[in-house]
């Protein structure tokens, strides 16, 4: 069901002769994590400063939870907690000190702030690096703090600028993993800006391919990938112990299955690209032909497949 929180409606924004923004629409409901992707130079940060009050709109409006944050930037502010991709804290002051230091500016109640500072660290799962400075904290944990310093604040929508830059691989599951937790849980609104197509894809809802200052798609993976694969959106490997003849009978059975679209033969392999998901058919089909089945694999297309082949669709784009 519609429920936006964030509506952007015809946001632009033009330095000199470029359009870093051009005519944005856009709805994000409450409790959605929706990814922003898009190359360098995109617009993504433009968009993400408009949506925080930080830079006037040319054209158009943002509105985030009712507010419109080009006239009302400091009640934004209290709702949406916004992550940069370059966070900093003090580096002589331990993790607690940074937090405490960052709730009293927030105007957090004496009283409470220790006790907020502690089960946020909790929360992002710093309880042991509490007392730790921040000059001693690997980028992952750095990260986690940023969350931590956005959520003391009690915000209804976050904002992450390339949230998993710099972590090493390991960590980024675990960081992005978290992120889902605390949206589903406290129902949490998340934007995120990602170069990072799959991991993006771990956890977003949707998506949105952001080039040139345009959104040019915007869905769920499944949506774009029929969009852009349409009647070849599935493709399922089958691997059998006898070689298989190139040509022949078993081909043309194939290819005149229902939904079936391409079959190609790799030595024991078969790809077979359908529009539909008829795996449990081709299973039953190769049965049946007395053959022995050794793998069965379904590709599904993901983000990667989804951005790879939209630029081989629009080559103008590539440059941008
Ligand atoms: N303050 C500015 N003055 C002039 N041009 C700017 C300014 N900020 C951004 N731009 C231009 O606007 C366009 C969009 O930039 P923006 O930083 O929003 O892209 P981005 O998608 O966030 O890219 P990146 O991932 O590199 O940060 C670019 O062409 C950039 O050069």
């Amino acid at each position: 069901m519609e429920n936006p929180i964030i509506q952007l409606d015809g946001l632009t924004k033009i330095y000199g002769k470029v359009k870093a923004v051009d005519n944005l629409h856009l709805r994000i409901n409450k409790g959605e994590i929706f990814g922003l992707l898009g190359p360098n130079g995109a617009g993504k940060t433009t968009t993400i400063l408009m949506m925080l009050g930080l830079s006037d709109p040319d054209a158009g409006q943002a509105t985030v939870c009712g507010i419109n944050a080009t006239r009302n930037p400091i009640a934004v502010k209290r709702k949406v907690g916004y992550m940069p991709d370059n966070a900093g804290f003090y580096d002589n002051l331990t993790a607690l000190e940074n937090l405490l230091y960052i709730g009293r500016l927030n105007g957090i109640a004496e009283q409470d702030i220790k006790a907020r500072a502690q089960e946020t660290m909790q929360l992002v799962g710093l309880s042991d690096a509490l007392h730790k400075k921040t000059s001693a904290y690997s980028r992952g944990m750095k990260q986690r703090l940023g969350l931590a310093d956005l959520l003391i604040r009690d915000p209804e929508v976050m904002i992450l600028d390339e949230p998993t830059l710099g972590i090493d691989p390991s960590g980024i599951r675990d960081f992005l993993e978290l992120i889902h937790h605390l949206s589903r849980q406290q129902g949490l609104t998340v934007l995120l800006s990602s170069h990072h197509l799959h991991h993006v894809q771990q956890i977003c809802d949707r998506v949105g391919i952001f080039v040139e200052g345009r959104l040019l798609m915007q869905g769920d993976i499944d949506t774009l990938s029929g969009e852009l694969f349409g009647k070849e959106s599935f493709e399922v490997a089958v691997t059998v112990r006898e070689e298989i003849p190139r040509e022949g009978r078993l081909i043309a059975a194939l290819q005149g299955m229902n939904s079936v679209v391409g079959v190609q033969v790799n030595g024991q392999t078969m790809d077979i690209t359908c529009s539909t998901d008829i795996t449990p058919e081709l299973v039953r089909f190769f049965v049946q032909q007395g053959l022995n089945i050794t793998g069965v694999q379904r590709k599904a297309y993901g983000l990667d497949e989804i951005y790879q082949r939209f630029f081989e669709n629009n080559p103008k784009k590539v440059s941008a």
